[in-house]
């Protein structure tokens, strides 16, 4: 498989070296990461060890590929559709958290593109080395859920590499419980500045719980079978299992930067047909943190 990773941060690095120990891997990153994997390859520690030597660039080159896997953050995502316009492509499949970066996708490319969830950990500690926080696995499938030939070729060749991959034909209803488990402890953490694990029996628990269970009920009203109990105890299972983890929008704070919260909490909220206090109480107060930092210009906040 020819494989193109939009996105060489922490996760597309980790998954994109993986997948370069059986396939033809391309990063697109930035500089000065792509130029040390350039001169130096690729070096993956922690949970997973290894040495590979993708190619590396900064652009999208006009080329042929089999797969290209997006790992930008979701705030990213139109630009990435835009730069993969300049590439020839049979399949697309967004590895990014939150909800509407395959639609982006599919509206700009002509390629099939599949949704992923995606439960590996990963961490970029300098140019060319990225650590395996947490061996996971990716679950892929057709956007709108069922079974799709392009799913059952791209599954097989992540496997191929050593990729733990499930290809499922249930991906709405697993997006939307990895949405409710970070619409749960994404802002929750950021805002108290605290671990996953002060959500397990902490007073930050039940704003967690919340908002787990809104998305739940969102979800239910598109069709998808996500009950409260399995939205709550999916958001205590992964507080337990990472307790000791600063979540992904925790860090984005801590970092100074944007974060996802439009394509999480923000994402329940747009889609509700009802209030879901927890989660417009969650957007808003991330968004005028943002806003505040001069992170985003205000479309909505
Ligand atoms: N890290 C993890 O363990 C996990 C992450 N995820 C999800 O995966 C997605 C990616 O997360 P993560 O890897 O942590 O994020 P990172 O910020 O580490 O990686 C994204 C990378 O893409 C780069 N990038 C963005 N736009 C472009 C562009 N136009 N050209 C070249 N490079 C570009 C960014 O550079 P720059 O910052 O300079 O723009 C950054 O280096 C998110 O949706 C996240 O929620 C899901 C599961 C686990
Ligand atoms: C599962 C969880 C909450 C782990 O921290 C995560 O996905 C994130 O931080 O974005």
């Amino acid at each position: 498989m020819r494989a193109l990773v939009f996105g060489a941060g922490s996760l597309g690095s980790l998954l994109g070296g993986l997948l370069a120990r059986a396939h033809d891997v391309t990063l697109v990153g930035r500089d000065p990461h792509v130029e040390r994997v350039r001169a130096e390859g690729l070096r993956i520690a922690g949970e997973v060890s290894a040495r590979v030597a993708p190619a590396a660039t900064t652009t999208v080159p006009a080329e042929r590929f089999d797969l290209a896997l997006v790992a930008v953050k979701a705030f990213d995502t139109p630009a990435a559709a835009e730069a993969l316009g300049g590439a020839d492509l049979d399949a697309v499949l967004s590895v990014q958290n939150g909800l509407g970066n395959e639609a982006v996708l599919a509206e700009a490319l002509d390629a099939p593109v599949l949704a992923g969830t995606c439960t590996y950990g990963a961490r970029l500690t300098e140019p060319g080395a990225v650590e395996c926080t947490g061996r996971g696995e990716v679950a892929l499938g057709p956007p709108d859920g069922g079974e799709s030939p392009v799913a059952d070729r791209v599954g097989p060749a992540m496997r191929a590499a050593g990729v733990e991959t499930t290809v499922a034909a249930d991906m709405p209803r697993r997006c939307w419980e990895k949405l409710a488990v970070n619409a749960g402890i994404n802002a929750v953490t950021a805002l108290a500045r605290v671990e996953n694990g002060a959500l397990v029996d902490g007073p930050a628990g039940e704003p967690a719980r919340r908002a787990a269970r809104e998305a739940a009920r969102v979800a239910r009203e598109r069709g998808i079978d996500l009950s409260d109990d399995a939205a709550v105890e999916a958001v205590e299972r992964v507080a337990a299992a990472t307790s000791a983890n600063r979540s992904s929008m925790l860090q984005d704070v801590d970092a100074g930067g944007r974060t996802e919260v439009d394509a999480i909490n923000g994402a329940v909220v747009d889609r509700a047909e009802a209030a879901v206090p927890a989660n417009e109480t969650l957007t808003a107060l991330v968004r005028g943190w943002e806003r505040e930092r001069g992170l985003r210009e205000d479309e909505e906040g």
